[in-house]
């Protein structure tokens, strides 16, 4: 049985990828950072997330050839580098350095790069990346604090970043199907061609893709690639219930929003109206932390009910966002408010709430970190992108979002179409 190891280069990413690799029949668990030791397992995709997208290069390539190695060891032998379907990094990387890393480890000289993920508006066309209808350098991603997207070209963006060659498999040469594909494949790398940017316009392209990549050893991209690897591969191993493991289990939930994005900005006033909901203050998240979180869990516990969980957010629209930066600056106030969760979710864990849903990626890892969550199946989606999963240790279950991922309901369909 062929196995396939992920990096992934952040938190909310892998979640993303792995729901896709179990929606499309892979068995998936996902681990965050490398483990230190060596379980049996029985899954067909390993997922490690990384927080390598935006740190120091090196330390990024260190990270991303440990956890290929472990994955190794533990029997991969496909591999898949996962990053933005915006393609984050900056001129120097981290994406054109570690794919040029995972390489040279696996003794290759060709891959491909494909960001592409239609669903949720992510496409490649003649190897430019679009954000929905506009250019990657066109859309919010350009004003990005960290990793501002400023070209749109996938071979310049390599070129940059990598120390080879790069070249385009246009939406046309898609449509001829997965065998031209490969032919194509072979064909730039007789020319030396080490990076090969694939156009992606709907799903069918990524379907042929998967086809087409189904023995490649090392690929790279979104996760809309995923969709199309694991169809290829789950139709050869025929799993069909994939996603039973991570199954939603527990009896207390409660929704915990510390993202700021547009998207949670309308989850959050949507599920007000629906459920009990609480504003965290920025300002006795600063004055004491302890102590704030026990007020608030004893609000969550009073409040407990079954079908529709109490809500407690930080979520401020942009110019609430700035005027609270303004005054207490923006490194101590996300701090404080990470904080506030950590120490909320570990006391609520230590009184028996076991499913928790979480909006905001930095706010998932903390809540992950502060739960000691370290491996998890992944289940059911409730949005592209967006899984149950379940801690393969204790009896939790957390549904973590992506700041811009699922629809206004959110909230409110993870729990009702998914009870425990
Ligand atoms: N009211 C607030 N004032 C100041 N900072 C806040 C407030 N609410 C949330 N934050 C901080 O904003 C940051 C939001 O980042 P997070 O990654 O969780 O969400 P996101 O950026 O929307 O998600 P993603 O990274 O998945 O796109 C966190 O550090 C959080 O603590
Ligand atoms: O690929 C995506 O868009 C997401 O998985 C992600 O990485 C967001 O940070």
């Amino acid at each position: 049985m062929m196995r396939l190891g992920v990096i992934a280069d952040d938190f909310t990413g892998a979640t993303d990828i792995a729901s896709f690799l179990v929606q499309n029949g892979l068995p998936t668990i996902q681990f965050n950072g490398v483990p230190e030791s060596h379980d049996e397992l029985s899954a067909q995709a390993i997922v490690i997330s990384l927080k390598s997208r935006s740190c120091p290069t090196h330390q990024a390539i260190d990270q991303s050839l440990a956890a290929l190695q472990w994955l190794q060891q533990q029997g991969c032998d496909r591999f898949y580098f996962k990053y933005c379907s915006t393609f984050d990094s900056t001129e120097q990387g981290n994406i054109g350095p570690v794919t040029d890393a995972l390489l040279a480890a696996l003794g290759e000289t060709q891959t491909v790069i494909s960001p592409s993920l239609p669903v949720n508006g992510r496409t490649v066309y003649q190897g430019y990346l679009f954000v929905a209808d506009q250019l990657l350098s066109e859309s919010g991603m350009r004003h990005h604090p960290v990793t501002p997207m400023t070209d749109s070209n996938l071979v310049r963006l390599m070129t940059r970043q990598a120390k080879g060659q790069a070249a385009v498999i246009n939406a046309a040469q898609l449509d001829q199907g997965a065998d031209a594909v490969r032919a194509q494949l072979d064909t730039l790398k007789a020319q030396g061609i080490n990076y090969v940017v694939l156009d992606a316009l709907h799903e069918q392209h990524l379907l042929t893709q998967g086809e087409a990549l189904k023995q490649t050893r090392l690929v790279t991209g979104g996760s809309g690639l995923a969709i199309g690897i694991a169809r290829a591969w789950a139709t050869q191993q025929q799993n069909s219930d994939a996603e039973h493991a991570g199954r939603p289990q527990g009896e207390r939930a409660v929704v915990i929003s510390g993202s700021c994005s547009q998207m949670t900005n309308r989850q959050v006033q949507a599920y007000r109206q629906l459920a009990p909901s609480h504003e965290v203050l920025v300002e006795r998240c600063l004055d004491n932390a302890e102590s704030y979180a026990q007020e608030l869990c004893d609000w969550v516990e009073a409040h407990h009910q079954p079908d529709l969980a109490p809500l407690l957010f930080a979520t401020a629209d942009a110019q609430q966002l700035q005027a609270i930066q303004q005054q207490y600056g923006a490194a101590r106030s996300s701090e404080a408010v990470e904080q506030l969760f950590a120490a909320v979710t570990r006391e609520l864990k230590s009184r028996g709430w076991q499913r928790f849903i979480v909006a905001g990626g930095e706010t998932s890892g903390v809540v992950a970190q502060s739960l000691g969550v370290t491996a998890f199946h992944i289940g059911p989606m409730i949005s592209p992108g967006v899984p149950w999963v379940r801690d393969i240790h204790q009896p939790l279950s957390l549904a973590l979002k992506s700041g811009n991922f699922g629809d206004e309901q959110f909230f409110a369909r993870a729990q009702q179409e998914f009870s425990a």
